[in-house]
């Protein structure tokens, strides 16, 4: 598992992020996505070559943590996050197909597949070797949506397809913080040497004190790795994947918890991590309170002791996204 096509070990840490909404179109609004039985799940998650580990709920969210990252449900949003090797875009027309026949939704309101650039993407299964060629596969499924490029593409980078339409118009917003060249010392927490299980792993790593009151599901992969899923009220949520390997170690966080400034919630992040670089992206539409969270970032050349390298905000018909890239000088 954590062999690379190479002699050299390697994992792919950088997650595929697919968030799809689901609409009705005639205004049904008993639908809810979590009817759907586990088993059409496990049917899907076996095309993108990862497995369930465990689950836990709320009474909004069944939330999954996988051998590869997480998966979320809630009434008409599905989210799946998936690393190393995964084939994530072989699970959309299924998607659309089990909710459809299953569940009742018959209209997509909206998608976005994001990821950072892989660090090695010849490594990756053929679809996802490159973005254009991700984008075909998501236009063979989707009428009108548009890719763009965050970043530099010559460097490190992130990538957007989202559709055109009006989108969610409910409160609706996610940050994430993608970060690698970690903490050595941080990173030993998340191996079976140091920590007896995640819930250790979480505890003393300051994991638990980052969102305070969230229910964690947690798992320390053999013999190092970690994912954890945190569950809040009203389908909120935060989900930590931890690849501690030196030489490629990486790290995700995201959540869609609504603040109107996520400055405190990114330092609490970076003190618990501390990464060489890391890529910070906030989505926000105009009904969220996170909507002039931009404004708290746009000015900030530097974040505790790490500079600005890239800076770019856009403005799509709902959302209001942030793209910000940051690294610590090596001293
Ligand atoms: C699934 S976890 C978290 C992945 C996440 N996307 C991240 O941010 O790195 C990956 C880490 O667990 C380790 N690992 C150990 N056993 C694994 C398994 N059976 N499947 C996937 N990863 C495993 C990998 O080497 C890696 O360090």
């Amino acid at each position: 598992m954590m062999a690379g096509a190479g002699d050299e070990p390697f994992f792919e840490g950088t997650e595929k992020l697919l968030e799809v909404w689901f609409s009705s179109t005639i205004g049904d609004d008993s639908l809810d996505l979590r009817d759907i039985d586990r088993g059409h799940w496990e049917t899907l998650l076996r095309l993108v070559k990862c497995t369930i580990i465990s689950m836990s709920r709320n009474e909004s969210m069944d939330a999954y943590v996988l051998s590869e990252s997480s998966m979320f449900v809630t009434k008409d949003r599905f989210i799946l996050k998936t690393c190393g090797k995964t084939t994530l875009l072989l699970a959309i027309k299924p998607l659309l197909e089990i909710v459809q026949k299953y569940c009742g939704f018959d209209d997509v309101k909206d998608v976005f597949y994001s990821r950072k650039k892989f660090m090695k993407p010849d490594q990756q299964d053929r679809i996802h070797r490159n973005f254009e060629d991700e984008v075909l596969h998501l236009e063979e499924m989707f009428e009108t949506g548009s890719a763009y490029s965050l970043g530099r593409i010559n460097r490190d980078c992130w990538y957007l397809y989202t559709l055109d339409g009006e989108g969610v118009t409910k409160p609706d917003q996610t940050i994430e913080l993608l970060m690698w060249d970690l903490c050595r010392k941080k990173m030993e927490i998340f191996t079976t040497d140091v920590s007896k299980d995640g819930r250790d792993a979480t505890k003393k790593s300051g994991i638990c004190n980052i969102i305070p009151g969230v229910q964690i599901d947690d798992y320390l992969f053999e013999p190092c790795g970690y994912s954890m899923n945190g569950l809040l009220p009203e389908g909120k949520y935060i989900t930590i994947h931890i690849t501690p390997e030196p030489g490629y170690s990486y790290v995700s966080f995201e959540s869609n918890v609504p603040q109107e400034s996520y400055n405190e919630l990114i330092n609490r992040v970076l003190d618990t991590f501390r990464p060489g670089k890391f890529l910070l992206t906030i989505f926000a539409n105009k009904a969220s309170i996170a909507r002039e969270s931009h404004k708290g970032i746009e000015d900030k050349r530097t974040i505790n002791n790490y500079n600005r390298q890239d800076h770019q905000t856009c403005v799509f018909k709902e959302y209001h996204l942030t793209y910000s890239y940051f690294t610590r000088p090596v001293i």
